[in-house]
């Protein structure tokens, strides 16, 4: 096990300071950092994969600076970036092949590490297909596979989910929970579903900064009674909307049931919740994107009368990318 620390890490790209004032450790297990787009977490796992120079401060790898261990550090690490390239024409074995050449793996070694990669993402029957005959959920596994390909101890994917059907993101989710039994894994991502399910630690990043780190109990512990529910009619539920933070809306007949995220009662019949990551999330960034809001009014003025389950849970985009 190795431990990453981050002390005082800052990046500027000229007047936009994209991560400030960044300490944190990391040991092992799945740590899950969560953000709205632009919150600056692809460049905190750039510095963190070396690739990206800090402007300020230092990563540090059981107490020494990466920068020093150059070569040793970078046969520790796995990377998935947000996207990478590959060949269309190349079939997945072949990609994988050259990837191995890439990071200098000897032939044999490639060879067994490969058809064990794709056993393990799942892509063993279509291993001869060419890639263009891929889809995007077939495609980030072995995105995964090729960062898995030198067996590393520190495993950093940068929204590995981004644009996965429900039973991919299922799937992904379960191959980065085991693999995260015996490495370090880094997983960056908007959408609040994907590390509840298996992150041990979340970290919650807002303008460049980490504002909140800890296991899903500790952050529910911390954030207190700040969840409720309540089942109320439609224009109290458009007043009640416009004053509070609503986490999910739904329609129930010619009432509307609402989760609120408020540190105080909002309404004399609502019932408290038990906080989920999402409301957490938002209680702390105050943030209902745009897309949030607009769905929630829509469902609400949309009078179906029936229980449309408008859901507006565990994508904070309201969209996947
Ligand atoms: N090369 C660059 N030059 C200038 N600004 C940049 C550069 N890279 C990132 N930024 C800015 O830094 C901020 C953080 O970007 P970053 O990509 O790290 O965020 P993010 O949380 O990963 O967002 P996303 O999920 O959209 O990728 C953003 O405002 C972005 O516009």
């Amino acid at each position: 096990m190795h431990r990453i620390e981050l002390i005082g890490l800052e990046k500027k790209y000229r007047e936009k300071t994209a991560v400030q004032c960044v300490d944190f450790c990391f040991e092992s297990g799945v740590y899950g950092l969560l953000g709205e787009n632009g919150a600056g977490k692809t460049t905190l796992l750039r510095m963190i994969s070396g690739i990206a120079e800090p402007t300020k401060g230092e990563v540090r790898c059981d107490g020494i600076g990466i920068r020093r261990l150059g070569k040793e550090y970078r046969a520790l690490l796995g990377y998935l970036p947000q996207e990478f390239g590959y060949y269309r024409d190349f079939t997945a074995v072949r990609f994988l092949r050259y990837m191995a050449a890439l990071k200098a793996l000897p032939k044999k070694r490639a060879e067994q590490k490969i058809e064990e990669l794709l056993d393990i993402v799942g892509l063993a029957p279509y291993k001869k297909q060419k890639l263009k005959t891929y889809s995007g959920g077939m495609i980030r596994r072995l995105g995964i596979a090729q960062a898995l390909l030198n067996d590393p101890e520190i495993l950093i994917l940068d929204e590995p989910t981004a644009g996965l059907d429900p039973k991919e993101r299922v799937r992904f989710r379960n191959i980065i929970s085991s693999l995260g039994k015996e490495r370090t894994v880094l997983l960056s991502t908007h959408i609040v579903s994907d590390v509840d399910y298996i992150a041990d630690q979340i970290l919650m990043m807002k303008e460049g900064k980490i504002i909140c780190s800890g296991s899903q109990e500790e952050l529910a512990a911390a954030a207190g009674q700040i969840a409720w529910i309540c089942i109320v009619p439609r224009e109290t539920a458009e007043k009640l909307s416009e004053k509070y933070i609503v986490s999910n809306l739904k329609n129930r007949g010619s009432e509307v049931e609402l989760r609120i995220v408020s540190d105080q009662k909002p309404a004399p019949d609502a019932a408290p919740a038990g906080p989920a990551l999402e409301d957490i999330y938002l209680y702390l960034t105050g943030n209902v994107t745009e897309s949030l809001c607009a769905g929630s009014a829509g469902s609400m003025r949309a009078d179906t009368g029936a229980d449309t389950g408008a859901d507006t849970r565990g994508d904070m985009s309201g969209g996947e990318e």
